[in-house]
């Protein structure tokens, strides 16, 4: 994609649920470069939806601005698309609003773009697993560096950011939340999410079990633990 020019499949005008505490719009980017199994998105990373044009979707959030609170940019991966940093000036120059993004953080020096242009205000990253059970987790073939960098992005900036793993009881074990706790050196911005098998990128995880919260509550009682039905 050239610059400013993203893919964007789909638009969620109204949520309350993707920033704390915050009325925002979603904008979901087509593509990953990931393909986590139990990815509920199995449309946008698999490119199987019709791409809305950039300027409906900027028109849309501008005539909602009086309304909300802030943007989130999801996906799909949004960092592996090289216009980013032009297209959320644009968004940002047409309705003020403060952005959000949501990143798998495989790519460190598009989130150091992001930070220092000051284009984003909150972060929320995924930490797929326990760094030795990342390639498996993801089905990619990612280096953890990567990973590690942009964490270390996230700490070194000012801003907020929420660091974040969907329990999948089939790809990862009670002890691995641990031992991501511990790789994480217990960082209190750490949060548990419940995988829900509504709908995933590989069909066979719509048939594999769901974590139960009180199982993960009692495991690790001083992680937030959120979910779908919670
Ligand atoms: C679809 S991803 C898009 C952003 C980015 N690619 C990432 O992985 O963080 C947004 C969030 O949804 C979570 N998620 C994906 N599939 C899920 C599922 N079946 N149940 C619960 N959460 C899920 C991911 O772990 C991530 O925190
Ligand atoms: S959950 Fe995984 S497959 Fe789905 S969008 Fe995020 S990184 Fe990609």
């Amino acid at each position: 994609m050239s610059d400013g020019n993203i893919p964007i499949g789909g638009l969620l005008p109204v949520s309350f649920l993707d920033w704390d505490g915050r009325v925002v719009s979603v904008i979901f980017t087509q593509g990953c470069n990931f393909h986590c199994p139990y990815c509920h998105n199995r449309e946008l990373v698999l490119g199987e939806v019709d791409l809305l044009s950039q300027e409906w979707v900027i028109e849309e959030i501008k005539c909602r601005k009086d309304f909300l609170d802030g943007i989130v940019i999801s996906g799909g991966e949004p960092t592996v698309h090289e216009g980013l940093p032009c297209f959320i000036r644009e968004l940002k120059k047409a309705t003020g609003l403060p952005v959000k993004l949501d990143t798998n953080g495989s790519n460190p020096d598009m989130l150091k773009t992001l930070i220092h242009e000051k284009l984003i205000s909150c972060v929320a990253m995924d930490m797929k697993g326990p760094w030795d059970k990342y390639q498996h987790i993801t089905r990619s073939n990612v280096s953890v560096e990567l990973v590690k960098a942009s964490l270390n992005v996230l700490r070194r900036s000012n801003l907020e950011y929420v660091l974040r793993t969907t329990y999948v009881p089939h790809l990862m074990s009670l002890e691995d939340l641990k031992e991501v706790q511990k790789q994480l050196s217990h960082d209190r911005s750490w949060r548990i999410q419940l995988f829900s098998s509504r709908k995933t990128l590989d069909e066979e995880y719509l048939y594999y079990a769901e974590p139960s919260p009180l199982d993960v509550k009692e495991f690790l009682p001083d992680v937030p633990v959120v979910g779908i039905d919670l």
